[in-house]
């Protein structure tokens, strides 16, 4: 499968005034990432709220220029192309849906207006052609002609995402970047949006990048899991089998927080928060919270595993059902 977009090596550094007195401080929101997603596949990110999601979404969308790091657009430097290139390749290419559609959509404009509008900014077809495809849209993620001429507030949240969605397909990009897409709605509409994105991947080839919190949820979308930590990417596994091969402590504890009908819960506990990202742990920064670490990981950085597909950096590496108990 060929490379659309790669990250090597990228953060992101926010600079705020937190630091008061003292002067500013920075906010290490994205370290030293390094992707690479391909036409047609579905990648899964995951992580506690602040570990990095968005960040890392907005930098693949290309909203967020990283402070560090080239990423790569179909082999280009996409910080290198002019501001006009960029919105013209890269913008078309790629689709973005965020967590709350009441607030992604101008809340004036009718819903035809809205899924025409990436067509008129790129200047693509003519009046009724823009009116023919928003049509064709419309059908596409299910949203009855009845709605065209509606606003966003005589709207289901459903129906909201669905125009979100339409939209953000307008230009047939080759990727759409999905962030927390089900979050912001009912837990009854949920299951429908994500059918239609899973349904969309399929039928249109795309390629996916999801965020998530949910685990589970990530597992089913995707064909790849990304697992995040307080800035960083701690583990990449295949997601069919996500839960037998991973091997960081972290990815574990995020299973092992999921409710779950078959089987019991896994005995690990999450304990206390996600530490600041102004000021994280040296070494392995998931140490503060892993009931595998020693004195060595505060030592440095470990170093990238690879074993087949799943690429992680943990020295205490989970190989068996046994590593994934607590000692008491
Ligand atoms: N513009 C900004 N200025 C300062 N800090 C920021 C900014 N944007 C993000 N951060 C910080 O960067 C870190 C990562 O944030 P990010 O939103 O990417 O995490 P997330 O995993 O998406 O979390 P959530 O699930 O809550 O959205 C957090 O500590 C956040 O407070």
């Amino acid at each position: 499968m060929s490379e659309l977009i790669t990250l090597s090596g990228v953060s992101v550094v926010h600079k705020t005034r937190a630091g008061g007195l003292l002067g500013s401080a920075s906010v290490y929101a994205l370290t030293e990432a390094d992707l690479v997603v391909r036409a047609g596949e579905t990648v899964g990110v995951v992580g506690e709220s602040g570990c990095g999601k968005t960040t890392l979404a907005r930098v693949l969308v290309g909203l967020q220029r990283p402070t560090a790091g080239v990423v790569g657009f179909r082999g280009r430097s996409l910080w290198e192309m002019s501001a006009r290139e960029r919105r013209l390749t890269f913008g078309a290419s790629i689709g973005t849906v965020f967590q709350d559609p009441s607030t992604a959509l101008n809340r004036r404009l009718t819903v035809q207006r809205i899924i025409a509008d990436p067509l008129v900014v790129h200047g693509r077809g003519d009046r009724p052609g823009r009116a023919q495809r928003v049509r064709e849209l419309m059908d596409l993620v299910g949203l009855p002609t009845a709605v065209a001429d509606a606003v966003p507030a005589q709207l289901s949240g459903g129906q909201r995402q669905r125009v979100a969605i339409a939209r953000a397909l307008a230009l047939e990009p080759a990727l759409l970047v999905a962030d927390e897409p089900t979050s912001a709605l009912d837990v009854s509409v949920r299951a429908q949006i994500l059918n239609l994105l899973d349904r969309l991947r399929s039928e249109l080839g795309l390629a996916m990048v999801f965020v998530s919190h949910d685990i589970q949820t990530v597992r089913r979308m995707s064909d790849r899991v990304v697992t995040m930590y307080l800035g960083r990417i701690a583990e990449e596994a295949p997601a069919a089998a996500v839960e037998e091969v991973a091997r960081h402590p972290y990815t574990h504890a995020l299973f092992s927080a999921t409710p779950r009908l078959l089987t019991p819960a896994r005995p690990i506990p999450l304990r206390g928060r996600v530490p600041s990202a102004t000021n994280p742990p040296s070494g392995c920064n998931f140490r503060t919270r892993c009931w595998r670490a020693t004195d060595e990981c505060a030592q440095a950085l470990p170093p990238l595993e690879e074993e087949g597909e799943v690429r992680y950096r943990c020295l205490h590496p989970v190989r068996g059902p046994e590593d994934r108990v607590q000692p008491a």
